[in-house]
């Protein structure tokens, strides 16, 4: 997949077949879209091109009216895992406009005029029902369809019922995710929700107590972080091992009162220096939420139940 960070960049293809949005979490709603994506550029012999946008829209627009309380912005994909993804799932080229005020202020008619025809040089539009674009989120299928013959676009509209169909989106995600409802969120992912960070000095208390933790800073300030709790997680260091890991988002009540909120994990089966290294998680199952021993031999006896619950999730 070509990556292209700047519209001035893009080189105009003309016979594009394009979508767009900005498929936070790349979801299984989002994955249908990009499946008909790839059916339709196969058939039509162009190139796929998926045009994204960053910052988030809502970060540089604050949030709907009607939804004040979205002002609290939390993503499910940094920058770089909506990147992977959408190379995972067969798209050609992704475009990534910088979202600025001025960019938000372009009407539907220049949104076409200068991305999708004169820049990317798109000859057929694949869209989900709900698309919005242009200045105020003015135009949409219905006015693509309208107009499509004269800038000599086909249009196809991806239907209500098939993105529904899955029953997914973004804020049902998050609502899961802030739940610790790793399950339905990983469901409706379609893979295991992912965190990156790295790796950080904590109070080298872990090794005394014959668990060693990773502390995790993560590198996204908007990635949203699941709800305290203990989980079972897939490790990646960045040498590119994979181990089995248990890991605690919490404040640690066992070992003192208002501490900070770390993400530390435990890898089984591993010993050996992670400080300064990234390290990305993928979570699998929640296993309990975090509780307050009575002293750290209490603390070790539950880790260790941890490691077999742990063991099990993903086995
Ligand atoms: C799998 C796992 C489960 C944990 N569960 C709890 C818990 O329920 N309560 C708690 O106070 N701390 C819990 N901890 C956090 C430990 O208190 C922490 O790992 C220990 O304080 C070491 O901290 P350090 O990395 O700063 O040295 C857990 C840690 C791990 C890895
Ligand atoms: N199995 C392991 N899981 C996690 N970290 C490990 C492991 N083995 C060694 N380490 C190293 O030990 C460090 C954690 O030790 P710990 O005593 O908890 O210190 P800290 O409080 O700085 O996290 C990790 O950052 C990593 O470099």
């Amino acid at each position: 997949m070509h990556v292209i960070r700047d519209p001035a960049q893009f080189p105009f293809l003309g016979n594009a077949v394009v979508t767009s949005g900005t498929f936070d979490g790349v979801h299984v709603g989002h994955q249908r879209i990009l499946g008909r994506l790839r059916e339709v550029a196969q058939a039509s012999g162009g190139p796929s091109v998926v045009i994204t946008y960053w910052p988030h829209p809502r970060l540089v627009l604050g949030p709907p009216p009607s939804h004040p309380e979205l002002l609290e912005l939390q993503l499910l994909n940094t920058l770089d895992e909506r990147i992977e993804k959408l190379a995972g799932f067969g798209v050609d080229y992704l475009l990534i406009v910088p979202f600025t005020r001025e960019f938000a202020q372009w009407t539907s008619e220049e949104y076409i005029q200068n991305l999708l025809l004169k820049t990317v040089g798109a000859k057929q539009l694949v869209i989900g029902y709900d698309h919005r674009f242009g200045k105020n989120r003015e135009g949409g299928f219905d006015y693509l369809s309208q107009h499509a013959a004269r800038y000599g676009l086909r249009v196809e509209e991806i239907k209500r019922e098939d993105v529904d169909a899955v029953g997914v989106s973004s804020t049902r995600i998050r609502q899961a995710l802030r739940q610790g409802d790793i399950a339905t969120a990983n469901r409706y992912l379609g893979y295991h929700y992912p965190l990156t960070g790295l790796v950080v000095h904590g109070q080298k208390l872990g090794r005394t107590i014959g668990y060693p933790t990773a502390n995790l800073a993560t590198t996204e300030p908007l990635k949203l972080v699941p709800a305290q709790g203990i989980y079972a997680v897939w490790a990646t260091t960045a040498a590119g091992t994979r181990h089995r890991g248990m890991l605690s988002i919490g404040v640690r009540p066992t070992i003192g009162h208002d501490l900070a909120q770390t993400v530390e994990v435990n890898l089984l089966d591993f010993s050996g220096d992670l400080y300064d290294q990234l390290l990305t998680l993928e979570f699998v199952a929640w296993l309990r939420g975090e509780e307050k021993y009575d002293g750290l031999g209490a603390l070790t006896a539950q880790l260790s139940l941890d490691a077999q619950a742990t063991r099990q999730a993903l086995a």
